[in-house]
């Protein structure tokens, strides 16, 4: 009952589903949708011109003296059947041609849209496991089920207008046969549904296994995990991991290949049975006299040919059915979107004229219960240099890209000049330049690897260098090997590797190359030696020209020159002032600092 009630839903739902398919083709390249269908109508057409030209070459031949077969006549049909079945050769292999153009198109189209939505998700979405398992999906699954959809809906556009010429054919030949030819047909489209669901539900459970074996296989290839992996003597029990996963996956592959195969096996069997049927009851009617021989060898050709549409038409269908279920996957996923996207803001930077004020704000991050900072305060006038210290997981690279709009608050909020940042958005990230501790190693050239601080104008040819010079990095390279065009990675050709502290130059001039109000350095010399460290501390002022400035350190020493630090414990702020009024509390911060100061004295 409920299977039933399923299948006349699915039924339904079809003029839904093939208008689907065909914007999906059609938006992605209008004119290749135009020609493929175009391919496959003349494709029909010469399907029925070769069992129309067998007829007559049937009802010339049928003669009962060889003398009476006009010869004429008859090498002009030879011909245009020898013609005819070239043609129609030929349109099969460019419509296939033609398609494979049109899957990568359709394919290129769906991606575009995926990487809108990651391009433009706020962070926290990446801390979300769900998201990832969809994306892994969307990305193995939905971006080639367009691929799929573009041929099933080709094959059923081919197949369909086949079909109706070839059942009109037999309807004049031999119309027994129709119902015959047809009900062949139904359990294809019937299991279809079933099979649909049975593929989803496997990439659903398996989603998170293959995210595991895809990272395994990164650390194992990737270069940077590669000395640790060899420091630490981890490849062989990493590489069994990854076997053992493989496996697991091998053998749900398999059962589901299998449930496939059986699936397949029922509709093969009984569309089979069904052309046996025809051919049987044709047999029949030809021996009882009821039609000519030349009529049966028509039919004969024309339920070949038909059988071998149905089996392309039902087919079709089923791989429409199927993809189904992963575009409603990608649809989802492409809600998200908007749901996970940023807001825009003005399209301007957030001015710093004033004030820009964190007022009670508390962060817990998703999937969390203990909030990861609490009813903190912070102030930052512009030009001020301002410091966060604190123990390990004190809250300060969460207080960071709070203030750097990356992180909405839970609750509080942070203002720029009394303006609440929820609303200015975009305008936050484009006021703020922001270097992490973790900051990316972009296997790019030199140039575009500070470019990127800014990259609506990342091609500026002399702006990199400046900013270079002023993070100390113009030095090392000028003297690569193409100075700034060096790609910074060994995996390339003519690429150069950078020592730790190096990158962080080129991570401080990406900063620096930002016209941002306030800069943001999180642990900005943790991988200096001394002497740059001194210099860039001696001299940050000068350096940031004017702009603001949230430094997050560990070494006391180097913020002691702040207008103000503040101290966090546990996501609260505990102390705040200067160094001088911080060492006269005698608090945390004098503690830490008296610490720090003995270990390196
Ligand atoms: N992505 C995350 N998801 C959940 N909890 C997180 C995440 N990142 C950090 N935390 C937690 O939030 C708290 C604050 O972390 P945060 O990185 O802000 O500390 P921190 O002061 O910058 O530490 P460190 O000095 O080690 O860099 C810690 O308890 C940490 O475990």
């Amino acid at each position: 009952m409920v299977e039933s009630r399923t299948r006349s839903r699915d039924v339904r739902a079809l003029p839904r589903l093939l208008g689907r398919a065909v914007r999906l083709v059609r938006q992605a390249d209008p004119r290749g949708f135009a020609a493929a269908a175009a391919y496959q109508l003349v494709g029909a057409v010469a399907s029925v011109g070769l069992v129309v030209i067998g007829k007559l070459l049937l009802d010339i031949l049928q003669v009962p003296d060889a003398d009476d077969v006009p010869g004429g006549r008859l090498a002009v049909l030879v011909g245009a059947l020898a013609l005819v079945s070239a043609g129609s050769s030929a349109i099969g292999t460019f419509q296939s041609q033609q398609q494979r153009l049109l899957g990568e198109r359709v394919a290129l189209a769906a991606w575009e849209r995926v990487l809108d939505v990651t391009g433009r998700a706020r962070l926290e979405t990446y801390e979300s496991s769900t998201f990832y398992d969809q994306l892994q999906r969307v990305q193995t699954n939905a971006i080639m089920r367009p691929v799929t959809v573009t041929t099933g809906l080709f094959q059923l556009i081919g197949g369909g207008a086949t079909t109706v010429a070839m059942l009109l054919a037999v309807a004049v030949l031999a119309p027994v046969l129709i119902p015959l030819l047809l009900l062949g047909g139904i359990p294809a489209i019937l299991m279809s549904r079933r099979a649909s669901r049975t593929e989803f539900s496997f990439a659903v459970a398996q989603s998170p296994l293959v995210r595991q074996r895809d990272y395994l296989r990164e650390i194992l290839t990737r270069r940077e995990p590669a000395k640790e992996v060899r420091a630490f003597d981890a490849a062989t029990v990493l590489r069994r991991r990854h076997d053992a996963m493989s496996r697991t996956f091998t053998a749900a592959l398999r059962s589901q290949v299998r449930r496939r195969q059986r699936q397949t096996a029922v509709t093969a069997l009984a569309s089979g049975l069904a052309l046996a049927a025809a051919l049987g009851v044709l047999a029949w009617q030809v021996a009882s006299e009821r039609i000519s021989i030349a009529e049966a060898g028509a039919a004969v050709l024309a339920v070949r040919l038909l059988s071998g549409r149905l089996d392309q038409v039902f087919g079709s269908l089923g791989q429409l059915f199927e993809s189904a279920v992963f575009l409603d996957d990608l649809d989802r996923f492409l809600a998200l979107g908007a749901r996970l996207a940023r807001p825009h803001g003005s399209g301007q930077a957030a001015p710093h004229r004033d004030v820009l004020a964190v007022e009670k704000v508390s962060y817990a991050y998703p999937g969390t219960s203990r909030p990861a900072l609490r009813d903190v305060d912070l102030r930052i006038r512009p030009g001020e240099v301002v410091a966060l210290v604190g123990e390990n997981g004190s809250g300060k690279t969460t207080l960071a890209k709070i203030i750097a709009g990356l992180y909405a608050p839970t609750a509080g909020r942070v203002t720029w000049d009394g303006h609440d940042a929820a609303e200015l958005g975009n305008d936050v990230t484009r006021a703020s330049a922001v270097i992490f501790q973790d900051f990316v190693r972009y296997q790019f050239p030199a140039r575009d690897n500070i470019g990127i601080g800014d990259p609506e104008r990342m091609d500026d040819p002399d702006a990199a260098e400046q900013a270079a010079r002023r993070a100390g990095a113009h030095g090392f390279l000028s003297v690569l090997p193409a100075g700034y065009d060096t790609i910074l990675s060994r995996e390339y050709a003519g690429g150069r590797d950078l020592s730790l502290g190096q990158w962080q130059r080129v991570a401080l001039a990406r900063a620096f190359r930002r016209d941002a109000s306030l800069v943001i350095l999180d642990e900005p010399t943790a991988s200096l030696d001394p002497r740059a460290e001194h210099d860039l501390f001696a001299d940050i002022r000068g350096l940031l020209q004017g702009r603001s400035a949230l430094l997050v350190s560990h070494r006391y020493s180097s913020v002691r020159n702040a207008d103000r630090i503040y101290v966090l414990q546990a996501g609260e702020v505990v102390e705040h002032g200067t160094h001088d009024e911080l060492i006269a509390r005698q608090g945390l911060y004098a503690e830490l600092y008296e610490l720090q100061s003995r270990t390196y004295l």
